[in-house]
């Protein structure tokens, strides 16, 4: 039955079963045309029809969320989770609240999942969920009500040794905090089911920061291995939410510049570098007070680009670390021209095929998110450890593990790439992260 595995074959396969959900073809394709080569030297996983096995979910859950708005209006959203896969360990991952949630992009996230929580060589298996919820603009109690009703059906497939939710785009400390709440009072039980709780309730130090840190260790990896490093390059990044805020923190530690932060309003840019008391007051805008990137501008009397993107800035280094398909086959060209040596992606999927290859094809380096925004949910997983043995353990001792797993991740790209003295980290990463699901589905037998 499954012995055309050409991608051609195959992905016309994966459209005709998931109809019109194309962000989660474009996230089968690239890693199918990584592991496809692969899988054909190595006839045992496609004996056992693994790549077409791993592209389906266990399940997808599809739930009703009905909350009443501050002016009593009942107010109807639709709450979800895809449980794709949990070969090597219970399912985890993210909660997006943002108005595009469907279920291609859950679905893609999923799937990407698999192959990132793989890569921390943590027991992690790969889930997404979330709601078509926005929260901006809603009042600290319509966030409660509308967690609190979310939490009451998500509740039901949850548990720490199940699948075990944290955030993602929308979904921050204050809105774990209320489901968390709300999961504790159902279930009677206080169990470490949510990652990225705070402190005073089983959280851990630095999982707010992880991402981003992660994504920067990871760059510093690629540079390590060309005998470069961060220090002095001029940095531009997207975004100015959780991972963003925390990736331009590490850069400036590691001696890097960072001169572009955006939201989904327009980027600013300050050609004299963001620095650390900047990033401060930006941390506090964008968390605490919830403004717009564009606050800044008017503080620091930086330019702000209204409805643009970063990637015609002349940089060194980049860093999209906002959203998926951000970088397109124009911004990929504007980041060559420019200069630009390397890019790591902070978000998930943020650079399309075609700009991909454009980026190869230049021979920039290109980490994809899978491994180089893996920090994150290491760090859940280091979150789960410590709830688990009852302990917490310090911001120095949790950075240092945070940095040998991107390391290794790191090694394990580099192990797998195929393309001779050109490190193609999407090859590696794929197909590293394949293998080590894939042999478990083996061992289970069908
Ligand atoms: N949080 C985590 O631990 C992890 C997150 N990621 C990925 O990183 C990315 C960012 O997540 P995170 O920082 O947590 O999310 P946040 O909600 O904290 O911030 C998201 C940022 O991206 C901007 N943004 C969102 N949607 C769009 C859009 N359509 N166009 C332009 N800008 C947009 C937001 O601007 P605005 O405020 O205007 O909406 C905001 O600045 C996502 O792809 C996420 O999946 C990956 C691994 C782990
Ligand atoms: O910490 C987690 O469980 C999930 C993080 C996440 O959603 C991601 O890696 O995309």
């Amino acid at each position: 039955m499954y012995s055309d595995l050409s991608l051609t074959h195959f992905m016309s396969g994966l459209e005709k079963r998931n109809p019109g959900e194309v962000e989660f073809h474009q996230a089968v394709y690239e890693v199918a045309e990584s592991v496809i080569p692969f899988i054909l030297d190595n006839p045992v996983y496609q004996k056992a029809a693994i790549l077409q096995r791993m592209t389906e979910p266990d399940r997808s859950i599809i739930f009703k969320v009905v909350w009443e708005d501050d002016a009593g209006n009942i107010r109807l959203n639709r709450g979800y989770r895809v449980q794709f896969n949990n070969s090597i360990g219970p399912y985890k991952g993210g909660l997006r609240f943002h108005p595009s949630v469907n279920l291609s992009i859950l679905k893609f996230l999923g799937f990407e999942q698999t192959f990132k929580n793989s890569l921390t060589t943590l027991p992690m298996g790969a889930a997404k969920g979330g709601s078509d919820f926005n929260p901006k603009g809603k009042s600290d109690r319509e966030v409660i009500r509308f967690c609190q009703s979310f939490m009451t059906e998500l509740s039901h497939y949850i548990g720490p040794n199940t699948d075990i939710p944290a955030g993602d785009v929308g979904v921050g400390a204050r809105e774990i905090s209320f489901m968390f709440g709300q999961y504790k009072r159902l279930r009677h039980e206080f169990t470490g089911a949510l990652t990225g709780k705070a402190l005073e309730f089983g959280g851990s130090l630095i999982r707010t920061e992880a991402t981003g840190y992660g994504a920067a260790f990871f760059m510093e990896a690629m540079l390590q291995h060309r005998d470069d490093s961060i220090r002095g390059k001029k940095c531009v990044l997207s975004g100015s939410g959780n991972v963003a805020l925390y990736c331009a923190e590490k850069i400036i530690q590691l001696g890097g510049k960072v001169v572009t932060l955006s939201d989904s309003s327009g980027f600013i840019y300050d050609e004299q570098g963001i620095d650390a008391d900047k990033l401060a007051y930006l941390i506090e805008l964008k968390t605490h007070q919830r403004g717009r990137i564009s606050e800044y501008a008017e503080k620091y009397r930086c330019d702000y680009f209204p409805t643009q993107s970063p990637w015609n800035i002349r940089c060194d280094l980049a860093f999209p670390c906002a959203t998926q398909n951000e970088i397109d086959k124009k911004s990929a060209h504007a980041l060559v021209s420019n200069g630009c040596i390397a890019v790591a992606e902070g978000a998930n999927m943020p650079t399309t095929i075609e700009a991909i290859k454009v980026l190869q094809h230049a021979k920039l380096l290109f980490a994809p998110g899978k491994a180089a925004n893996a920090g994150g949910v290491a760090l859940s997983g280091l979150e789960m450890t410590q709830n688990s043995v009852r302990l917490s353990w310090s911001a120095t001792e949790l950075e240092d593990r945070l940095a040998t797993i991107m390391k290794d991740i790191h090694r394990q790209c580099v192990k797998y790439s195929d393309d001779g003295d050109y490190v193609n980290y999407v090859n590696g990463a794929n197909i590293a992260g394949f293998i080590k699901v894939a042999n478990a589905m083996l061992a289970y037998g069908v």
